[in-house]
């Protein structure tokens, strides 16, 4: 890459990073120290990354099968932590997030939720989470969420955090807030709205439906049904293999494309222009662009 080219790309990623820098400042007034003491209280399960140089697919599995892949407090705090390693993973391509055991994520863990129901440390955990999730769905990653068996409640909120959601054909995707007298406050409103409308969004919410495969994919919550069941212990090559179609290339371009639709989805215009400026700039010319200039390929 020139030394401009360099310069550019410094600049886009600046200004990603700025833009996370926001989400912090917005959701939380004050630092997380605090709530992470209270989060690590609860221990239980984990959250694993598995980085597959090869093809530069990640995978990030909720592991708590005895929970039903619920997230404990520890859990919350590993989840910042991956998503962390992500933000720096240059080779990086996508991550498929999932669940251990054949089923998603069953939401907050409930022995959690009870100790820390007072609302001061309620907006902590949710300002936690919702910069966590924020970040993850800003990772310059193509991010897909693999749904085997249930995604309730923080499970469902975090399946809005992928790019794309992949469900197997016995999968559900159920909002139960409504059951537990709460709303969504790790994000998946805000980012439920955006993926299926106001309409959809508020049938969801306030009749806490459940969303299966079919139903899903009407909506344009489900993204592809794969064409097996729950724990068969298949779900993840057949989503290995759908998301294999927008992976094909050299790591810097797949990233670039996510960039810019980043930008798109999150800026005003004009920012949004300048940014895709920036990332035009820091491939143009790269060796990606180059060898295909030589091959002189047709797109027929
Ligand atoms: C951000 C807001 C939130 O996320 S609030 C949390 C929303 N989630 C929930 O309310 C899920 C409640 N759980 C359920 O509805 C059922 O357990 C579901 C997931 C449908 C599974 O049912 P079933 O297949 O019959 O298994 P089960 O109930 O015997 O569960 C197995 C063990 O897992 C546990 N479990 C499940 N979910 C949670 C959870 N969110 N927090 C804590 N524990 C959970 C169950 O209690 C059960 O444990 P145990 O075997 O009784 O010790």
């Amino acid at each position: 890459m020139s030394v401009c080219g360099a310069a550019r790309c410094r600049g886009a990623v600046r200004r990603i990073l700025q833009q996370n820098r926001a989400v912090c400042s917005h959701t939380s007034g004050s630092t997380p120290e605090g709530i992470r003491e209270k989060l690590q209280a609860f221990p239980g399960g984990s959250v694993e990354l598995q980085k597959q140089r090869d093809s530069g697919v990640a995978l990030l599995t909720v592991n708590n099968p005895a929970r039903m892949n619920a997230f404990s407090g520890s859990m919350m705090l590993e989840l910042e932590q991956r998503v962390r390693e992500l933000e720096t993973w240059t080779e990086g391509k996508a991550v498929i997030v999932q669940g251990a055991a054949g089923t998603f994520c069953s939401g907050s863990d409930l022995n959690a939720v009870r100790a820390l129901a007072n609302p001061h440390d309620g907006m902590k955990m949710c300002e936690f989470m919702q910069n966590t999730l924020t970040r993850l769905l800003r990772l310059p990653l193509i991010s897909v969420a693999l749904v085997e068996g249930r995604a309730l409640g923080g499970g469902a909120e975090l399946t809005t955090a992928c790019d794309f959601r992949l469900m197997t054909s016995d999968g559900v995707i159920q909002f139960v807030h409504k059951h537990m007298g709460l709303v969504p406050g790790w994000g998946g409103a805000a980012r439920l709205v955006r993926i299926v409308g106001s309409q959809n969004a508020l049938k969801l919410l306030s009749g806490a439906k459940k969303v299966d495969p079919d139903t899903g994919k009407q909506m344009g919550l489900v993204d592809e049904v794969l064409h097996c069941s729950s724990g068969e212990g298949n779900a993840l090559s057949h989503a290995e293999r759908w998301l294999g179609q927008f992976i094909q290339g050299p790591a810097p371009v797949i990233q670039a494309a996510k960039r810019v639709v980043v930008s798109g989805r999150e800026l005003p215009l004009d920012e949004a222009l300048q940014t895709e400026r920036s990332v035009f700039g820091t491939v143009w010319g790269g060796p990606a662009n180059l060898e295909a200039l030589a091959l002189k390929p047709k797109h027929k």
